[in-house]
């Protein structure tokens, strides 16, 4: 087994939401007692729907947030409450790429000063000179043309873009790269070549990447490990092959059924309701409100990630019981045909861009 890079335990992360001078705030429990690894060298995802608390665990990994409660390590050191040129090391050891390529770059300045800025905050020894170079470097190493470095973001396609901000977050020599969502605001035929470079980049450079999704698609594609998360818990956990083929706990079965086929059909049989106000969330197991499984004492017990085999964990008290009643009727399996179809499909469209990205790093590095 790989070493670990990144360790939390414990995690919490709550906000307080309105207050006054009589009355306190009432608490938003956004992340509630996660524990993770990510191994040194891997793709790992998080993956959930949206307000399940991905966004606020990837940012107190890299402590743009800090933690309620718990712990986080990287390469060991603690980091839950760093501060000053310890926090500059940790920003230059973790990275960020964010989602929205067309928001997240300054249009009034060139690429050569977008990229230049991290170099010149983390690597103040190099000269002008030296620092157009260095950009050069950084732009071919993400497919994109050195003699454009004198351009403005606007005249970059979407694609582009994130490709100049993934060579901003490579200005610092980075050792893990956190993507939030970084290509869900772009085609698929652009969003497969993304995929492919950042994947290229982890291999080449020995990155570990940390990737935040909601599509499910992505995460079957990019990652080697898989977290899922519901209402600020991570309830399955595990190699992405094992928790796509085999879900155990219900949240990541409903999940999948979930995703439609190409004609539509998708089943949202297995999700009863909306989500819960991460302000009040149920007792015992968070997911029990929502699923058909629960009973009496799911509203009673905590689940704790606990060995679900094939190398995955599992926080539901039930999994056994229930991954027994599916055994024995194996209609109940064949829901996800949706997603197999959907990651097929996307695989091939992957697949057609492979071509495109390596035909324009060949371009560029001619
Ligand atoms: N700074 C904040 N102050 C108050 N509440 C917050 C803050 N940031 C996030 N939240 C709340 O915390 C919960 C988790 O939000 P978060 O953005 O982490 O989820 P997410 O899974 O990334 O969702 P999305 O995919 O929509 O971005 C949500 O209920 C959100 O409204």
């Amino acid at each position: 087994m790989s070493e670990a890079i990144i360790e939390a335990e414990g995690l919490a992360k709550r906000f307080g939401i309105g207050g006054s001078l009589l009355t306190s705030p009432q608490l938003l429990h956004a992340v509630d007692g996660v524990d993770l690894t990510v191994k040194r060298g891997e793709t790992f995802a998080i993956v959930g729907e949206s307000g399940c608390g991905k966004s606020t665990l990837a940012r107190l990994l890299m402590r743009l947030l800090t933690p309620t409660e718990g712990r986080i390590s990287v390469e060991g050191r603690d980091i839950s409450d760093v501060a000053g040129p310890e926090l500059r090391r940790l920003r230059r050891d973790v990275q960020f790429i964010f989602q929205d390529p067309f928001s997240s770059l300054n249009p009034r300045l060139t690429v050569a000063r977008l990229v230049g800025e991290p170099l010149e905050m983390h690597r103040p020894e190099l000269k002008a000179a030296d620092r157009r170079a260095e950009v050069a470097r950084l732009l071919s190493q993400v497919g994109l043309r050195p003699e454009h470095m004198d351009r403005y973001p606007h005249e970059f396609s979407g694609g582009q873009r994130q490709r100049i901000g993934i060579a901003r977050a490579l200005a610092s020599g980075p050792k893990v790269l956190i993507g939030d969502e970084p290509v869900s605001a772009l085609d698929v035929s652009v969003q497969a070549q993304v995929v492919n470079l950042l994947s290229d980049l982890r291999d080449r450079l020995g990155l570990t990447l940390v990737v935040i999704a909601h599509d499910l698609a992505v995460i079957r594609q990019m990652s080697d490990r898989v977290a899922v998360m519901y209402l600020g818990r991570i309830v399955e956990t595990g190699p992405t092959d094992a928790i796509f083929s085999n879900p155990r706990h219900p949240y990541t079965r409903a999940l999948l059924a979930a995703i439609p086929d190409p004609e539509g059909n998708g089943s949202k049989a297995d999700l009863k309701g909306e989500t819960p106000s991460p302000m009040d969330p149920p007792s015992g197991c968070h997911f029990r409100t929502r699923c058909p499984h629960a009973e009496s004492r799911c509203a009673e017990i905590r689940p704790r990630l606990e060995d679900g085999g094939s190398g995955t964990e599992v926080a539901c008290i039930r999994w056994r019981e229930i991954a027994r009643d599916i055994d024995a009727a194996p209609a109940l399996r064949r829901r996800s045909e949706g997603a197999e179809q959907r990651f097929r499909l996307y695989r091939e469209a992957l697949d057609r861009a492979e071509t495109t990205t390596t035909e324009h790093r060949q371009e560029v590095e001619s």
